[in-house]
C-alpha cells in the first residue's frame, strides 16, 4: 500500500455519507494527499557515490541508475512560498508536485499551467488573499476586481476560487492528517495538508469542489505552539510522517481528538461515549476498561510509544524508471525510494538518508541493495514498455527466536537481529541475477537470514486510473469486492498487512502475487512478542511496530475480561500469525483463530507449536464465510422443520464453503483489514452469542461505522463500553484503536438454534 491509497477514500468504502459526516463536506473518490511545496527553495546538490551502470545491460544514458539526491534539512526550507522560479531545464513541468492541480502527473516538457502558478509571481498583479479569522472575525475580501482571475479547469461552486490565496486557522485534522479549516462565516471546509490545529496558515485553494476546497499550504503565519523541526529531510515530499513537525505528546493528543471526533461524526457515538464518560466519572466502569477509558470524553488518552523512531520492523519500498526530485522534477531513470503521493509509479528517491523510521541496519541493506541491484544491470519494471523486472523492495526484520535458556523471564532479544528482503520481480528471469545479489547481501549483513523474490502481478493497462502509468487507486471496498471474488488472490494481498495496517508496509496490488523463490538463507525470520517467539514468513501479516504490539496485545488481554480459571472459549478472527490468540492462550480454555491467508495460518499453527500451546487451533477461513454458513445452516434447519413430511428433496447447493467447525465463543476478538468488518462479519458477532467482543482496528472511520451498526438502533446487540487509541505509528496520522462492546442484556439472545448452528459451523 501507498500513501495515497491512505486518503479518505480508501478510508471509508462506499460510504459518501461517512466522508461529509467526518468533514461536513463530501471527499472526491481517489482523491490523494499532496506532496508539499518543501523543497521550493535551495537549490538542491548532489552529493555521494556516483552508482554507474557498467554492465552491457544496453541502456540509453537515462536509464542507468544516479546517485541519490542530497536534500537540504526540512526545516531550512518547509514553507516556504514559492519563489516564483522558472521550471528547470529538466521540469516536467506539470508534474510539480507541489503545484499540481487534481489532474494526475503526466510527462510533459511545458511549463506549468497557468492554474497552478502563484498570481504572486506574476509582474504586475497583486496577489488575491482573503483573510479568515479562526475567531471568526473574517477580514476577506473578494479577489480584487480588474486582478486576473487565476483559471480554474472546473467552475468553483463555493465561496473560493482556484489559485485564490487565503489566511486559515486549522481547527482540526482529518483522519489523514490534513488540516480541516474552516472558513468564516460560513464554516466552508478548507482542507490543508501538513497542518497543525491553532496553527495560522496562508494558503493557495488548488480545488474546490461543491462542499469543500482543497488548499495547498504556502507559509505558516503562527505555527502550531507545539511545532518542532522535522528530523527527516524527506518530510514534506514524503507523505509517510505528516506529524513529525508536531512534538510528540501533541501528536497523542490529536490522535486521541481523531478517534474521538470521528466515533462521534461517523459512528454517531457521542451518546455512548458521554454515557462511558459519565460512569467513569461515577466511578462505574465496566472489567477490563481502565478507569480512566473515558475521563471526561470517553475515549482514553492514547496509549505512547516508547520509541516513536526507528520502530518499524517492516517498511515497502518502490523501484521505479520514473525518479521524483521534489519539487517538480521528474526524470526518466533507475530510482528505488518511497512512491510519491498520488502516483503509482513515480518513486522519491530516500536511500541516501534512508527512512527515520526503520532501524540502521535496515537502511544499510537499503542502500546496499540500489547498488548490488545496479551493478547487476538490474533494471525497474517500466510501464508500459514492459522492460526491467523490480517492482519492489520489502526490508523485515525480527528479534530473532527466543533463547530457550531464558525461557523463565525472557528479555526480548534485540530487534533487528535477524533480517529479511523480499524483492516483488515481474518477470522470473530476473531470478537468475538476483541470486548473486542475495548472496552478497548475505555475506555482508550477517543478520540477513532471508532473501526472497516474489512474483507480482504486472499492472494492467485496463487498471490504470492515474493516468500516470499504472494502477489507479482503489478504494477499500473494491479491494474488499475484488478478495470476495478471489479469495485467493486476497491472501496474496495481504503481503504482511499491505492495506491492512498503514502506509508504509505495502501496496496490496503490487505485492499481490504468486510463487516465491527462496534466494539466500531460511524462507522465514523470528521475532518474540509478549515471551512468545512467531515465525514469520514473507507473505504474513505481523504487526510492524513490535514492541508497541505488546502494549496493544495487553490493552487487548485487558479488554478481554477473562474469567479466572481459563474457562473461556475466544475466537479471534482476522488472526494473521495467531499472536493475539495466543497471548491470551494461558488465560482461556480454548483459542480458535481464523484467517484468510494460508502462509499465515501455517505460522499460527507453528507458532503455537513451537510455544508449547496447546489450546490454540487456527483454521484457514475467510470470516464472511463463517456467516453465510451460518445463515445456510440455520435457514435449512428451519425449513425442514417446516415441512417435516416432504419428499427428501436433494440437497441444496451450500451457500458459502463451510470453514471447519467452530466452537460457540464467550469472548471473540477481531482484528479486521483498513475496510472494516464485512455486513457478514458483522452479522456473525451479533448471532455468535459472545458475551463482549474486543474489536482492533487501524482505521477509525470504518471501525466507527461498524460500531455504529453494532451499538446503535433499537435492537442493536451490543452496548459500547470502552476506547482506548493505541499509537502504533508514531508521527504518521495512523492510530490503531481498541473498541470495547458488551453484549445487551436486554437485546434478545441468540435463539438456541442458531447457537446450535453456530457450534456447527
Ligand atoms: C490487521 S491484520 C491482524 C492480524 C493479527 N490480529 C495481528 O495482530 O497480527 C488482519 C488480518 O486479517 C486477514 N484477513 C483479511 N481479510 C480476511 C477475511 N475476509 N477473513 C479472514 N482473514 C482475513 C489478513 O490476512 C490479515 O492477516
Amino acid at each position: 500500500m501507498n500513501y495515497l491509497q491512505s486518503s479518505f477514500g480508501s478510508h471509508l468504502p462506499g460510504c459518501p455519507a461517512l466522508l461529509r459526516r467526518l468533514t461536513h463536506a463530501p471527499q472526491p473518490p481517489g482523491h490523494l494527499p499532496r506532496p508539499s511545496s518543501a523543497f521550493a527553495g535551495p537549490r538542491r546538490e548532489t552529493l555521494g557515490v556516483t552508482i554507474t551502470q557498467t554492465r552491457s545491460s544496453g541502456l540509453a544514458p537515462s536509464q542507468s541508475w544516479q546517485p541519490s539526491q542530497r536534500l537540504p534539512p526540512a526545516h531550512a526550507v518547509r514553507d516556504r512560498p514559492p519563489a516564483g522560479r522558472p521550471p528547470s531545464r529538466r521540469s516536467s513541468g506539470s508534474e510539480a508536485g507541489a503545484d499540481a492541480d487534481a489532474a494526475p502527473p503526466r510527462r510533459s516538457s511545458r511549463p506549468p499551467p497557468s492554474s497552478s502558478r502563484s498570481p504572486r509571481s506574476r509582474p504586475g498583479q497583486a496577489p488575491q488573499r482573503r483573510r479568515a479569522d479562526g475567531g471568526g472575525k473574517a477580514a476577506s475580501r473578494a479577489p480584487r476586481e480588474g486582478a486576473a482571475a487565476p483559471k480554474s479547469a472546473s467552475a468553483p461552486s463555493g465561496p473560493l476560487q482556484v489559485g485564490q490565496e487565503v489566511e486559515l486557522e486549522c481547527a482540526r485534522l482529518a483522519l489523514e492528517g490534513k488540516g480541516v479549516c474552516l472558513l468564516p462565516p460560513t464554516g466552508f471546509v478548507v482542507l490543508v495538508e501538513r497542518t497543525l490545529p491553532g496553527e495560522r496558515v496562508l494558503a493557495r485553494v488548488q480545488s474546490v469542489k461543491k462542499g469543500y476546497a482543497e488548499a495547498r499550504k504556502l507559509a505558516s503565519l503562527s505555527p502550531h505552539r507545539n511545532a518542532v523541526p522535522p528530523p527527516c529531510p524527506y518530510f514534506g515530499p514524503c507523505g509517510g510522517c505528516t506529524l513529525q513537525s508536531l512534538q510528540y505528546e501533541a501528536q497523542l493528543g490529536e490522535k486521541r481528538n481523531q478517534v474521538e471526533q470521528t466515533l462521534r461524526r461517523v459512528g454517531r457515538l457521542g451518546p455512548s461515549l458521554d454515557q462511558i464518560a459519565a460512569e467513569a466519572e461515577a466511578g462505574v466502569v465496566a472489567a477490563g476498561v481502565a478507569a480512566e477509558g473515558g475521563g471526561a470524553r470517553g475515549v482514553a488518552p492514547t496509549e505512547a510509544c516508547r520509541e516513536p523512531f526507528a520502530y518499524r520492523n517492516k517498511l515497502m519500498f518502490h523501484f521505479s524508471s520514473r525518479c521524483w526530485l521534489p519539487p517538480d522534477t521528474v526524470e526518466d531513470r533507475p530510482c528505488l525510494g518511497l512512491l510519491r503521493p498520488g502516483t503509482a509509479d513515480v518513486v522519491l528517491p530516500v536511500v541516501q538518508h534512508g527512512c527515520k523510521l526503520q532501524g540502521d541496519e535496515s537502511n544499510a541493506l537499503l542502500a546496499r541493495v540500489e547498488q548490488l541491484v545496479s551493478e547487476a544491470g538490474l533494471l525497474p519494471y517500466n510501464h508500459p514498455s514492459g522492460k526491467g523486472s523490480l517492482k519492489h523492495l520489502v526490508i523485515r526484520s525480527g528479534s530473532g527466536p527466543r533463547p530457550a535458556a531464558a525461557a523463565a523471564a525472557p528479555p526480548p532479544p534485540p530487534a533487528g537481529s535477524e533480517l529479511m528482503v523480499v524483492f516483488g520481480v515481474t518477470h522470473g528471469s530476473a531470478l537468475k541475477q538476483l541470486r548473486p545479489v542475495a548472496e552478497a547481501l548475505g555475506r555482508e549483513f550477517p543478520k540477513l537470514a532471508s532473501v526472497v523474490a516474489r512474483q507480482v502481478a504486472v499492472p494492467q493497462p485496463a487498471a490504470r486510473g492515474d493516468g500516470g502509468g499504472g494502477r489507479g487507486p482503489r478504494s477499500a471496498g473494491q479491494r474488499q469486492d475484488a478478495r470476495r471474488q478471489a479469495p485467493a488472490a486476497a491472501a496474496a494481498a495481504a503481503d504482511g498487512g499491505g492495506e491492512e495496517e498503514d502506509a508504509l508496509s505495502g501496496d496490496v496490488d503490487a505485492a499481490a502475487g504468486g510463487a516465491e523463490t527462496l534466494l539466500y538463507g531460511a524462507p522465514y525470520i523470528h521475532d518474540v512478542v509478549c515471551g512468545l517467539t512467531f515465525r514469520i514468513s514473507p507473505g504474513s501479516f505481523f504487526q510492524t511496530n513490535s514492541r508497541q504490539a505488546e502494549v496493544l496485545y495487553d490493552i487487548v488481554r485487558q479488554a478481554a475480561a477473562l474469567r479466572p480459571g481459563a474457562v473461556d472459549t475466544v475466537l479471534d478472527l482476522y488472526c494473521g500469525t495467531g499472536t493475539v490468540g495466543l497471548s491470551l492462550a494461558a488465560e482461556c480454555r480454548q483459542v480458535v483463530g481464523v484467517e484468510v491467508q494460508e502462509s499465515a495460518v501455517e505460522d499460527a499453527r507453528r507458532n503455537a507449536a513451537r510455544n508449547g500451546i496447546a489450546n490454540a487451533s487456527f483454521i484457514c477461513a475467510d470470516v464472511d464465510a463463517i456467516h453465510r454458513a451460518l445463515t445456510a445452516s440455520t435457514a435449512a434447519a428451519a425449513a425442514a422443520a417446516a415441512a417435516p413430511e416432504a419428499p427428501e428433496a436433494p440437497p441444496a447447493e451450500p451457500a458459502a464453503a463451510a470453514p471447519a467447525p467452530l466452537p460457540q465463543p464467550d469472548v471473540v476478538i477481531v482484528d479486521p483489514a483498513r475496510g472494516g468488518l464485512s455486513v457478514d462479519a458483522a452479522g456473525f458477532l451479533s448471532r455468535c452469542g459472545a458475551r463482549r467482543v474486543v474489536y482492533v482496528s487501524c482505521n477509525a472511520a470504518t471501525q466507527a461505522r461498524d460500531l455504529d451498526r453494532l451499538c446503535n438502533g433499537p435492537g442493536a446487540p451490543f452496548r459500547l463500553v470502552g476506547v482506548t487509541p493505541v499509537d502504533m505509528f508514531p508521527h504518521t496520522d495512523h492510530v490503531e484503536t481498541v473498541a470495547v462492546m458488551d453484549r445487551r442484556t436486554t437485546a434478545a439472545a441468540p435463539t438456541a438454534a442458531a447457537a446450535t448452528a453456530a457450534a456447527a459451523v
